[in-house]
Order: structure tokens, then C-alpha cells, then sequence
């Protein structure tokens, strides 16, 4: 129940209905008056509970005079209710519909007179004029080509107008070639103008504002991003996803869905989600930024193939993960890797990032720099202090940001990763037999636990470096003739592990391909926000109180009871 004090209170009309609507700092609620559901009810003596509804004014989308259509055929009810009450104004809101997604509704109520009409409108309005974390200008790139090709389509149809809705302007860049939107921000961009920079497509069209923004940011801050113990300015802009690619697993991981309106409203009310961004170097060489998947071995093989069939669209991946899972191939190498602190909690603690989450609100203990500066000492020895090293023949090495939940795989590669809370699931499947990995695979699909196998351990960790093993020459003959001939490594049945080890495999960094296998990689937590809010926790319906019991005194200076 909203206990603020009431700005503004009045007896309107809404639909056939007449409702009390009262405003607050905070809330928007009607009820329709018990008169009026005498009425239209037929039942004389009314002991039941009045039914209201509310909707929080940070969800309000926009609000306006009604456009009345007066050539339109009324049933003379409405009518007469149109002469009672000629003026009417629409509200525009958010309305939780299933599985995440939001949509936006109106409800149009009438009043007596002009001046009641347009004192409503001006006191919401003045409302959503103090939520200071709306975009009011955002920039918006759109990949052409993501997905199944409808990016441009779905931001025309679905996006623009709502946001022209929301009276917010825009600058929008259809891109032209790779990296287009990338190279524009880092560059030529006035960011100055934006409070927002929008994408539409997929994790790699993500991966390309992300790059460009964290670049620009760095660049105007004097950080040399080569440096891997530098430390990062968090970017001021916000970023939002329009799903138009894949997989589009950032989208879903922080929404819960990939439904364009959804990601369009949640810009709208100016949600703000913090998340980590993996720093990705070789050495003294920057080489890339990732906040959903870096994957070694299977993932990073399956993307590699798939980008030779990117006129299938998403469907690639399909045919390059049964090819890849066929191939059966693993990869040697060390991994070290810097645990997080206990109170981090651990990937299999089943503590689910959800909106508001606890565990990201906890964040290190320490400032990023300060240990930055104490782990580096330690990395100088390496002598066990605080790194922990494990080597051996790898299926697939994964570093899950946050869960990488897609439709794919609606729990993602590690269900309980956080999105802000400065650490990494680092994910790594040993050799085992076919069988296994598919079990292993399979259980990405249901509710089974996928690390509770003897070939799957799993860390949460703020650090982590790999380095491959260098094959010797002649030890991939057996490989290589066998796969010349099929294109497939050879299946063996049964249980016993039987993989192929090729030298190398490539890392794949939220989708796009790294040229070097050695790599470190650092957690920078919350180094870019999102317009999302994470996960919400239940659906709530659209708070639809049934007894709002008695609203608190409205400021009589301010109350308007027609
Ligand atoms: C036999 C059943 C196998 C089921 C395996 C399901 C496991 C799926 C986990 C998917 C995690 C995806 C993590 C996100 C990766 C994206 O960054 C990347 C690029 O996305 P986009 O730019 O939108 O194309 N997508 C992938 O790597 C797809 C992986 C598909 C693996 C089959
Ligand atoms: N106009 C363009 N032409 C070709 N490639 C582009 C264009 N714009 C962006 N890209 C690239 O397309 C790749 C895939 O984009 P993305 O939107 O993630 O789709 P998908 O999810 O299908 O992979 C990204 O690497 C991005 O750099
Ligand atoms: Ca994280």
C-alpha cells in the first residue's frame, strides 16, 4: 500500500468506470468508486473488495491528451460519459506480461473539465521530468546484418516508436561494415550529445559498442588499456540491446528475455545495471574486452566454424556445434587462476543474480586498485600464494562474466555467475568420452547441475591466465589424415575418454575470435552499465491491489476531488 502523501486525487472516468485516481510522489493508483460498481454490477449491498490498480511512476512511460476520435461509433453509454467528462488524457505504462516480457499499455481516463485535464498531465509530467536517470538523447547502431538479418526492421517497427513515444531523440547509424560502430565511437563520436549509445544486433554487434565505448573512455582518461594492471575508467554512457542477433545472451541474461519492446522499455525508465568486463591481454598487448563467454576448446571451435556459415544465420551455430561435438577434439594447457574471496560465494551455490541481486551489491572487499597492486606482487612469485594452477587435456575451457543464459540454454553455462560482482566462473571440462561431454552438454538444456560430473571443476576467480601446450611435431598425423579424409575426427564408442588433440584451439570472446591462445585476463567489475535491471525475481502482476485500504490524508492544497 502507498502510504506517500497524495499529490493529486480526483474522481474521473476510466472506461465505463468511475475511479478514484490518485497520484503520489511515487505511485499512480485507481479504484473504481463503489457507486460505480453498484452500478454496473447490479449488486445493491457491495461487501467485497474494491478493486484498484497502481503502477509505480518510475514505470510510466508518457502521458498525454487523449486523441479522440470522434467519428468513431460510440454505444450510447459512452456517450453520455464523453459529454460528462469531454476531456480525457492517456497514461502510457509498463505492463509485466510472461516470461520477462514488458509491454506498454495505456489507460485513457476523462474529466469534467480542460483545467482538471491538463493540471493531471502537468503534475505527471513534472513527476517524470525529476527521474533524472531517463534517456532523453541516445545513440543507436544498428547491424543489418546480425541475427536473421531483421535489425533494422525490428528497430523501425518495434523501437523507434515507442522511444518517439517517449519523446527521446535519436541518432541512428546503420552500419555499413564490421567494426563500423566501433571505430565511429572510439573516434568520431560526439558522446557529449548522447546520454545513451543503443545496439541493435547480437553479442558481437554488443562486443563492437562495448569496445568502442571502454576505448573512447580510456583514451579521454590517458589509460593505456596494454597495460594489464592499469587501472580502468568505468564508461558514463549507458549501453542498450536490442536483440537482433543469434544467441543475443547478454540481452537475456540481464533482462530475461530477448523481446525488442522489452529491452526499448527498460531504456525508457532509465534501468541501470552495472556488469563486469573481462580484460583480455597477451602479454603487454591489449587484445580484447568480454562480459559473457570467453571459451577455449569447444566454444571457441564451434565459433570458429560457424563464421564460415554465417548465411545460415543462427542456425550455424547448430550445424557447427554437432561438427565441433563430433570432432571431439581437446587441448592441453596450464590455466592459473586468482579465487575469489569465500564471501563471494561459489558457481555452485545456487544463490541465482537476480534484480537488485545481494551478491553484486557486496562487491570486493577492496578497491580494484588496491588489489590490483597486492595481487601483482604475488603473481611476481607465483609461488602458490593466493594462485592456483591446474593443468591438463581440455574439452572445453569456459570463463562465464554472468551466466550466459540464452534460449539455448535458459540457466546459461553457469547459472549462478553474477553480473556485477567483480569475478569470472572459470568453467573447465577435461578430456572424457563423448558420451559424458554430451551428458555434459545436455544438462546446459534441463534443470540437472552441469558441473556434477568428475570431469567438470569449477572456480570463481578475479584472474586467470592460460597458456597451451605446444605440440610436438608428428604427433597430429593421426588426426590430420583421419579428419583430411571426413572432415570429422573419428568417433569411438563406449566410455572411454577418446579425443583428439589438435595444437590449439582460438578463444571465443563474446563471440568474436582471438588471435592469440596465451592470454590473461582480469575482471573489471562494473566497468560498463547496461539499460536493464537483471533478472526480476518473480512476475509481479501489475499491481493490482484488491484493498488498497484508505490512502493516506491527500495535502488538501493540493487535492483535486471532482
Ligand atoms: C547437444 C545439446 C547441446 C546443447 C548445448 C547448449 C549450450 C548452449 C550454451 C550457450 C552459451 C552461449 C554463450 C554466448 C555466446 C555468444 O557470445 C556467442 C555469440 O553470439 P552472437 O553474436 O549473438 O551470435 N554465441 C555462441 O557462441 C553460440 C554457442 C552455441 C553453441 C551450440
Ligand atoms: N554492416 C555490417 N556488415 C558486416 N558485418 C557487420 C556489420 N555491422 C556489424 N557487423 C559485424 O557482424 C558481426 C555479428 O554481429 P551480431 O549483430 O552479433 O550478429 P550475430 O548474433 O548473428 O552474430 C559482428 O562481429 C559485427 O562486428
Ligand atoms: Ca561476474
Amino acid at each position: 500500500m502507498d502510504k506517500q502523501p497524495v499529490l493529486l486525487c480526483s474522481r474521473l472516468f476510466q472506461k465505463r468506470r468511475q475511479a478514484d485516481v490518485t497520484l503520489s510522489r511515487t505511485v499512480l493508483a485507481w479504484t473504481e468508486t463503489e457507486k460505480s460498481r453498484k452500478r454496473r454490477t447490479g449488486i445493491s449491498s457491495f461487501s467485497g473488495k474494491a478493486h484498484s490498480q497502481a503502477v509505480q511512476v518510475c514505470e510510466l512511460v508518457t502521458v498525454h491528451k487523449a486523441e479522440e476520435d470522434w467519428t468513431r461509433r460510440r454505444k450510447k453509454k459512452a456517450k453520455q460519459v464523453a459529454e460528462l467528462y469531454p476531456h480525457a488524457f492517456t497514461v502510457s505504462y509498463v505492463r509485466r506480461t510472461q516470461q520477462h516480457r514488458w509491454r506498454c499499455a495505456d489507460v485513457t481516463f476523462r474529466c469534467t473539465s480542460l483545467a482538471l485535464c491538463e493540471r493531471w498531465i502537468h503534475v505527471i509530467n513534472e513527476r517524470l521530468s525529476l527521474l533524472s536517470n531517463r534517456p532523453k538523447s541516445l545513440l543507436v547502431y544498428i547491424n543489418p546484418y546480425g541475427g536473421k538479418r531483421r535489425g533494422k526492421h525490428i528497430y523501425e517497427q518495434k523501437v523507434a516508436p515507442l522511444f518517439q513515444h517517449a519523446c527521446i531523440s535519436t541518432d541512428v547509424i546503420v552500419t555499413e561494415h564490421a567494426n563500423h560502430a566501433r571505430d565511429h565511437l572510439k573516434t568520431e563520436a560526439n558522446l557529449d550529445k548522447y546520454d545513451g549509445v543503443v545496439c541493435v544486433g547480437g553479442d558481437g554487434m554488443f562486443s563492437e559498442i562495448l569496445h568502442g565505448l571502454a576505448t573512447r573512455t580510456q583514451t579521454d582518461h590517458g589509460v593505456d588499456q596494454n597495460q594489464q594492471d592499469a587501472e580502468l575508467v568505468p564508461c558514463s554512457l549507458r549501453i542498450g540491446i536490442i536483440p537482433a542477433g543469434s544467441t543475443d545472451c547478454i540481452c537475456f541474461a540481464t533482462v530475461g528475455t530477448n523481446d525488442p519492446v522489452t529491452s526499448a522499455l527498460h531504456i525508457i525508465v532509465g534501468d541501470s545495471q552495472p556488469m563486469d568486463v573481462c580484460s583480455v591481454h597477451h602479454d603487454d598487448t591489449f587484445l580484447s574486452y568480454s562480459v559473457s563467454l570467453l571459451g577455449y576448446g569447444f566454444y571457441g571451435d564451434v565459433q570458429t566454424d560457424s563464421e564460415r556459415k554465417r548465411w545460415l544465420g543462427p542456425a550455424r551455430y547448430d550445424l557447427s556445434g554437432v561438427k565441433t561435438f563430433l570432432n571431439h577434439n581437446h587441448y592441453e594447457g596450464t590455466i592459473s587462476f586468482l579465487p575469489a574471496e569465500n564471501h563471494m560465494g561459489n558457481p555452485r551455490d545456487k544463490l541465482l543474480c537476480r534484480s537488485g541481486c545481494s551478491v553484486c551489491q557486496r562487491g570486493p572487499p577492496v578497491k580494484e586498485q588496491q588489489w590490483q597492486l597486492s595481487e601483482k606482487k604475488k603473481t611476481e612469485t607465483d609461488d602458490g600464494s593466493g594462485w592456483s594452477v591446474v593443468r591438463g587435456k581440455f574439452l572445453a575451457i569456459n570463463a562465464a562474466s554472468m551466466s550466459c543464459a540464452c534460449p539455448r540454454s535458459p540457466k546459461g553455462l553457469s547459472p549462478s555467475a553474477h553480473l556485477a560482482d567483480g569475478t569470472t566462473d572459470l568453467i573447465l571440462v577435461r578430456r572424457c568420452s563423448r558420451l559424458d561431454f554430451l551428458k555434459h552438454l545436455l544438462r546446459h538444456t534441463n534443470k540437472d547441475d552441469q558441473f556434477d560430473h568428475s570431469f567438470v571443476e569449477v572456480h570463481r576467480v578475479k584472474k586467470f591466465r592460460f597458456q597451451p601446450w605446444l605440440q610436438e611435431p608428428g604427433s597430429l598425423e593421426d588426426l590430420s589424415e583421419a579428419t583430411k579424409k571426413t572432415g570429422f575426427a573419428p568417433i569411438c564408442s563406449g566410455q572411454t575418454p577418446c579425443s583428439y588433440s589438435k595444437a590449439q584451439s582460438s578463444w571465443t570472446c563474446d563471440g568474436e575470435i582471438l588471435c592469440h591462445a596465451d592470454i590473461q585476463v582480469s575482471v573489471r567489475c562494473g566497468l560498463v552499465r547496461l539499460f536493464a535491471r537483471g533478472i526480476e525475481e518473480q512476475q509481479p502482476q501489475q499491481c493490482v491491489l484488491d484493498d488498497p485500504g484508505p490512502l493516506s490524508a491527500p495535502d488538501p492544497g493540493q487535492q483535486h476531488v471532482d
